[in-house]
């Protein structure tokens, strides 16, 4: 599927969604191509016409309202778990702001919540934003894990596994300072992998997002207006006994400035992660890793900050 710098794309338009009938000749058809770009490239872009170019200048321009709010402002939205709340200029993050938000339980209302604190008298625009960018984020989530299961051909019962592997999901909003900003340094986020299960990531179309191709050079990635880039977290890695392997990224500082809105598909709370037996296989495929607890996993990666393949030093066998 192309090369290396070529990140595949899939489309996922209203009119090739709707053709897309689970367990059909098409849904299977879709079902490889997406299997084959998480195991060439851990990611791939999605186009997605419900993101109408109108809706994605709505969202890019409130979210830089919501960055030139007061810095106390800002700073009311605080979490004690980690990850979550706002952060500016951390360690992990030193040349960008982010608003984390916790949407585990309902994630209406959480979103709501954190509209309300900022703007006491509401937004609107970004709060329906927000959630047409969630809702949309959270659909594709489920129909991608599905097809996961699809094209590792495993029986239907683990599409309930799959259920509980993308059944939270964070939304993060982030804005990196420029170059100029950066002082000399090009890095806006160091190079990691995401914890969840996948994350959907795009833009305000200033490109700075990069993926460590598996020949180990830096590739540049440009999401679509209309779309996203998905890819692989740890937890899928875990699941599928490495057959998938997370992403590592990074993004570089650019002259602009970049807003970005990332969607990750978490697992329940206190999951055990236990992939499927079929996925075993002593010759080629032995098991990599123990099973595990999900949160024991989040709390040891937010001990040990960002750092190489965090998974197998928890869990590798
Ligand atoms: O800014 C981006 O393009 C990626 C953000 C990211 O990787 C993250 O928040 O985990
Ligand atoms: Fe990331």
């Amino acid at each position: 599927m192309g090369s290396e710098n070529e990140i595949p794309i899939l489309d996922f338009n209203r009119n090739i969604r709707l053709k897309l009938e689970e367990g059909g000749e098409g849904w299977k058809e879709m079902s490889k191509k997406v299997r084959q770009a998480f195991e060439s490239h851990s990611c791939f872009l999605i186009r997605c016409d419900d993101i109408t170019n109108d809706l994605h200048d709505e969202f890019f321009t409130s979210m830089k309202s919501l960055f030139d709010l007061p810095e106390e402002t800002k700073k009311k939205f605080c979490s004690p778990r980690p990850y979550r709340g706002y952060t500016a200029k951390s360690c992990v993050i030193p040349y960008a702001e982010s608003f984390g938000i916790d949407n585990d339980r309902n994630p209406d209302t959480a979103q709501q919540d954190f509209i309300n604190l900022m703007w006491p008298q509401g937004n609107p625009t970004l709060s329906a934003a927000l959630s047409s960018y969630s809702s949309k984020t959270r659909e594709l989530s489920s129909l991608i894990l599905k097809m996961v299961v699809e094209a590792f051909e495993l029986p239907q019962h683990y599409k309930l596994d799959i259920g509980e592997l993308n059944s939270y999901n964070d939304a993060r909003m982030t804005k990196y300072l420029t170059s100029e900003e950066t002082k000399g340094s090009n890095i806006g986020l160091v190079p990691h992998t995401d914890k969840g299960t996948i994350s959907f990531i795009c833009d305000n179309g200033v490109q700075g997002l990069q993926l460590l191709s598996k020949t180990g050079n830096w590739v540049d990635i440009n999401i679509p207006p209309n779309g996203f880039v998905v890819v692989v977290g740890d937890i899928l890695q875990a699941w599928s006994n490495g057959r998938l392997e997370a992403a590592t990224h990074r993004v570089v500082a650019k002259d602009e400035e970049r807003f970005v809105f990332v969607f990750f598909a978490v697992p329940r709370e206190g999951l055990i992660i236990k992939g499927p037996s079929e996925l075993v296989d002593n010759e080629n495929y032995p098991k990599r890793y123990r099973p595990f607890n999900y949160d024991e996993y989040v709390n040891y990666h937010h001990s040990i900050g960002s750092q190489e393949a965090p998974m197998e030093k928890f869990a590798g066998i």
